[in-house]
């Protein structure tokens, strides 16, 4: 379990993160929802170890991690996505999966020359990860293009199947949905459900899409200004008046009339 409290993040005088705190279960899909600017990814990104916190405990299985840097994060398992760095979009994506960071002996000179065969068996197991991963996300055609050249959805695909190539725990996911398609993000969708009931991975994820939030996550978690405003299921905190005036103008309200 994740459990964030009192989790402070200050810009200058403005308070993106004002006193959050919450709880993932372990376990579970959980979605984290909030108008813009209602500081989620800000959260997140203290969470992750990119941004320290100005005040406040993050802690994992009740060791303390706040502050910690994503690299050490990464070895206890918690991970977030993040989109492929331009210097590997001319890579394959097969190559993409297999740079993900582990415990590999060619990494070292010694080891580049008296490890050849070491190495050689390494990167056989390394290929036949990654080939596996790209057919868990049905993407399996696109091993050997560039990622830099497959649709957005289809990186969103290879995001997620980094974090498949080490022993992730928790992932983190800010908007996996956005710009989209509708069958991609089923794609999508499945692969984030098979990942935790078969693979036990817990999820936190950040979305705007209610639909989606509301296929895949309980329980959602509602920010706005900084705060935890709400948590419950999809159809629960649909139904919180707080919930509706937090979003009024741009939010639920308006996506229940037209949609
Ligand atoms: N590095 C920064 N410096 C100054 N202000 C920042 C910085 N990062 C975020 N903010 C501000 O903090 C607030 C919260 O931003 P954040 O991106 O966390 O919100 P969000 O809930 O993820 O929004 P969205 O749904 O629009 O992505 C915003 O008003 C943003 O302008």
């Amino acid at each position: 379990m994740i459990e964030v409290k009192n989790l402070h993040r200050h810009f200058g005088g403005f308070r993106a993160v004002d006193g959050a705190t919450l709880e993932i279960e372990t376990g579970s899909i959980t979605g984290l929802v909030g108008p813009n600017g209602a500081g989620k990814t800000t959260l997140f990104n203290v969470v992750a170890g990119v941004l320290p916190p100005t005040s406040g405990q993050v802690l994992m299985a009740g060791e303390d991690i706040t502050g910690l840097p994503p690299h050490v994060l990464f070895h206890k398992g918690l991970l977030r996505t993040f989109q492929i760095a331009h210097e590997f979009a001319s890579m394959s994506c097969r190559e993409n999966l297999m740079m993900v960071p582990g415990e590999q002996t060619g990494e070292t000179l010694w080891n580049t020359w008296f490890g050849r065969k070491r190495i050689a068996d390494e990167e056989r197991a390394l290929r036949a990860k990654a080939d596996e991963v790209l057919e868990f996300l049905t993407i399996e055609h696109l091993a050997d293009h560039k990622a830099g050249q497959v649709s957005g959805g289809q990186k969103k695909l290879l995001e997620l199947g980094r974090t498949m190539m080490v022993d992730a725990r928790i992932v983190f996911l800010d908007e996996v949905g956005a710009g989209v398609n509708r069958t991609l993000l089923n794609t999508i969708g499945d692969a984030i459900i098979r990942l935790n009931k078969e693979r036990g991975y817990t999820f936190c994820m950040i979305e705007h899409d209610m639909d989606f939030i509301g296929r895949l996550c309980d329980p959602v978690i509602v920010m706005a200004e900084g705060k935890v405003l709400s948590k419950g299921t999809i159809d629960e905190i649909k139904a919180d008046e707080r919930v509706i005036e937090a979003y009024l103008g741009t939010g639920l309200k308006n996506k229940e009339a037209v949609g």
